[in-house]
């Protein structure tokens, strides 16, 4: 089986490749009445799109919407919402040498291992292109979660050894790396250039802040928000681990520092900290929800490398094609509209978690 969906009350399948004819989503169980056109959806795919800087694949890609479904009149119908994106500029021939060899770090060999076939040209199935439909069907949710007060803010924390540290995360500034640092996005393009001249990549991480989350979303055993939101995350290629909150420096702090009081204010509980990344319990407690995603160097490099091919014969790769030299200011947006899926979602299944909540409905 290969398992294309995400979600079970607002559930997303993508479908297509890299170097076929289109990419795209399925959305089921989107309500009626969301006002949606062709550029909120476009917004979020201009974020991700390739060929905008030098620390991008080279690919050149419009990555223009259409909506084929599920829209009438502007507003959505409550019915399969359907998205596509054609793909117009594969250069398939570039891939002949990894039809037979294994790729370090990217996912020939396992795919090989599983399905003993597979779509070799730009990595078929598993190219990051796939975050196409991630993307679209992310804006469609944010869409939904704006007009319930619930926004979103994501930009790059980090490039390799660069990280920013006193900022304002609301200060994203305009650079090749939506890093609101302008001095470290500087440093981050010095990194790079030397990773490039060494026909080598880098890594680095993401962090994503939600805000108007009320407190009561997510459960408190196995599909808790933090679980649910961490495997969305997760399903993205590259990334390699999640952290909420404080995460995983909270091994190294003592229950006095790590604990957030609670105090009232304006007549509301409030906490005095949020170490927790606002989630307690697996439940969400009305503070910012504060995620960070830990993203690996782009796997597909150009200088020599050893593998093999699938008939076992030992050999030395280089990869050609066009590649990400970093994947993480691409994959900003792809990190925002899967926690965005991820909160709608929760959202959804929390709808009948209360009696009065469902009498309060029918009570009109
Ligand atoms: C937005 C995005 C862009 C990516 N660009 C590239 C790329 O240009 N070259 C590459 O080899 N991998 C790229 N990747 C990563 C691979 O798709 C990924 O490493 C591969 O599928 C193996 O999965 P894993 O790293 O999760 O094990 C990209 C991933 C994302 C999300
Ligand atoms: C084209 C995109 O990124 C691609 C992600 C990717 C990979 O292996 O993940 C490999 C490269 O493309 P191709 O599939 O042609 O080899 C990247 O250019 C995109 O995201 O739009």
């Amino acid at each position: 089986m290969n398992k294309s969906s995400f979600g079970s009350h607002f559930t997303v399948t993508t479908w297509g490749e890299s170097h076929g004819k289109a990419l795209g989503a399925v959305i089921d169980g989107c309500p009626a009445g969301l006002s949606l056109s062709e550029e909120d959806i476009q917004k979020f795919l201009d974020r991700r799109k390739p060929g905008q800087s030098r620390y991008t694949t080279a690919r050149k890609e419009g990555d223009l919407v259409e909506i084929l479904s599920g829209v009438f009149e502007g507003k959505t119908t409550g019915t399969p919402i359907s998205l596509m994106v054609r793909n117009t500029d594969q250069r398939s021939r570039d891939y002949g040498n990894i039809a037979y060899s294994y790729r370090p770090g990217h996912a020939d060999y396992t795919f090989d291992a599983k399905y003993g076939f597979r779509d070799y040209r730009g990595g078929g199935r598993s190219s990051g292109r796939e975050t196409i439909g991630r993307v679209a069907s992310g804006a469609v949710a944010s869409k939904l979660l704006a007009s319930l007060g619930i926004s979103f803010c994501t930009y790059t924390k980090s490039i390799g050894p660069v990280s920013i540290e006193n900022f304002s995360p609301e200060e994203i500034n305009n650079n090749a790396f939506y890093m609101p640092d302008a001095d470290a996005a500087a440093k981050a393009g010095t990194y790079l250039e030397k990773c490039m001249k060494n026909l080598d990549s880098a890594g680095g991480v993401i962090e994503c802040r939600i805000t108007g989350v009320p407190a009561g979303l997510g459960n408190p055993v196995f599909e808790k928000l933090d679980a649910m939101l961490s495997q969305a995350v997760m399903s993205i290629g590259a990334v390699k681990a999640v952290e909420i909150g404080d995460g995983i420096q909270v091994a190294h702090m003592n229950g006095s520092e790590d604990n957030d009081g609670f105090t009232i204010k304006d007549n509301m509980i409030n906490k005095t900290s949020n170490h927790a990344g606002g989630i307690m319990g697996g439940i969400s407690d009305g503070s910012e929800i504060i995620l960070r995603s830990y993203i690996k160097p782009t796997p597909s490099i150009s200088q020599p490398q050893q593998t093999v091919t699938s008939q076992g014969r030992q050999i030395s790769l280089e990869i050609h094609g066009r590649h990400d030299p970093v994947i993480v200011p691409r994959a900003v947006v792809v990190v925002e509209s899967m926690c965005a899926l991820a909160i709608t979602d929760a959202l959804f299944a929390n709808m009948t978690s209360r009696l009065d909540k469902i009498q309060k409905f029918y009570s009109k």
